[in-house]
């Protein structure tokens, strides 16, 4: 059945946050490209209410709340009391209407927190970052997990907003997903990071690596090693002579490489990462246009996010200098 297009109903109204009850205002608002419904294991989800071409902005959606975190305590994470103290300041300052949006939202409770105030458990299985913040955007917070996600996510620190665009074409009816965590993990190190959240991930990535193929948990595994190793020599000037052209031969391969298994499984949120690791790498051996190629596809991605944002403009500064360079490497070889 295709999917009647609505927004989230107006977000003044709180949607009870009870699995099985439908939202009793479910399509008042414009036609939108989402809609929010009911799913059998995640509680609510976000699903495309058409096909949604790789690209789109999904949400652009400013904070309900944003939270300073006290500075981090080496091994112990945020100092909870500090972080709860600011919550309610922050909590008071609303309006009735948004003080109930904020708590008609999901909360992972954990056995510690039973009956106690909601406020710190729905922030933190709902909040994502803003900068140096914690904020809380309650349309946002309706997406679910995916480890293979088809949307990915950016802070936008110029708009104030959170950005989240179609990775790939979202067909009508599917699900929308980001990811709430680092992906180039196992799947038992994305169980571990998830548990926080109160849910196994059945992703098809997950569920293939508890059906025994191993084969995407190995391949993340190499990557985030490659992705690490690619980083820190790109950062090293490239030397002079043949043993060096041969290393910068093998940083081209390995970005390469990278960018193959990164597209193969699909991991939308590394593609603007690896593809200017790739740029990077061919412009250290002075192929130019291949390297802006790269660069071209990085800011393709980038702009998805924000065209404005500081990555975009690395990447719209990195395309034409490496035309440039080519040209006159060109004129060069013909003189
Ligand atoms: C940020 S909220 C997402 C929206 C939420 N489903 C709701 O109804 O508002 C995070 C919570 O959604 C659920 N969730 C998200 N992704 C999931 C997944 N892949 N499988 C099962 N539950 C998921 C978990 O309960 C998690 O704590």
């Amino acid at each position: 059945a295709s999917i009647t297009a609505c927004t989230i109903p107006s977000l003044s109204e709180p949607w009870p946050h009870l699995h099985s009850e439908t939202p009793s205002d479910t399509c008042s608002g414009p036609a939108e490209i989402y809609t929010m419904l009911p799913t059998p294991k995640k509680g609510y989800g976000l699903f495309a209410t058409r096909r949604i071409a790789r690209g789109t902005t999904v949400i652009l959606e400013a904070p309900l709340v944003v939270i300073q975190p006290p500075p981090l305590t080496l091994g112990q994470g945020y100092e909870i009391s500090k972080m709860l103290d600011s919550l309610r300041a922050e909590f008071a300052k609303l309006s009735p209407p948004n003080q109930k949006r904020y708590l008609a939202l999901h909360a992972h409770v954990f056995p510690s927190e039973e009956g106690k105030e909601r406020l710190m458990p729905i922030l933190r299985s709902n909040a994502f970052n803003t900068g140096t913040g914690l904020g809380l955007f309650p349309i946002v917070a309706r997406i679910n997990h995916s480890c293979r996600p088809n949307a990915a996510y950016f802070w936008s620190e110029r708009l104030g907003r959170r950005v989240v665009y179609a990775g790939r074409d979202i067909e009508e009816g599917e699900e929308i997903s980001i990811s709430y965590i680092p992906l180039l993990k196992t799947t038992k190190e994305r169980e571990q990071r998830l548990a926080q959240y109160g849910f196994t991930c059945e992703c098809e990535a997950c569920e293939a690596s508890r059906g025994g193929d191993s084969r995407s948990d190995d391949a993340r595994a190499e990557m985030q090693v490659m992705l690490d190793q690619l980083e820190s020599e790109v950062l090293v000037p490239p030397g002079e002579g043949l043993m060096a052209e041969k290393k910068e031969e093998g940083l081209i391969k390995n970005s390469l490489r990278l960018v193959d298994m990164v597209e193969e499984e699909v991991l939308v949120d590394y593609y603007a990462q690896v593809y200017k690791l790739a740029a990077t790498t061919h412009g250290r051996s002075r192929r130019w246009e291949e390297g802006a190629g790269w660069a071209l596809r990085s800011l393709e991605i980038r702009e998805m996010a924000d065209e404005h944002s500081a990555e975009a403009m690395e990447m719209r500064q990195m395309a034409p200098r490496f035309i440039l360079e080519s040209k006159k490497y060109m004129g060069e070889g013909l003189c």
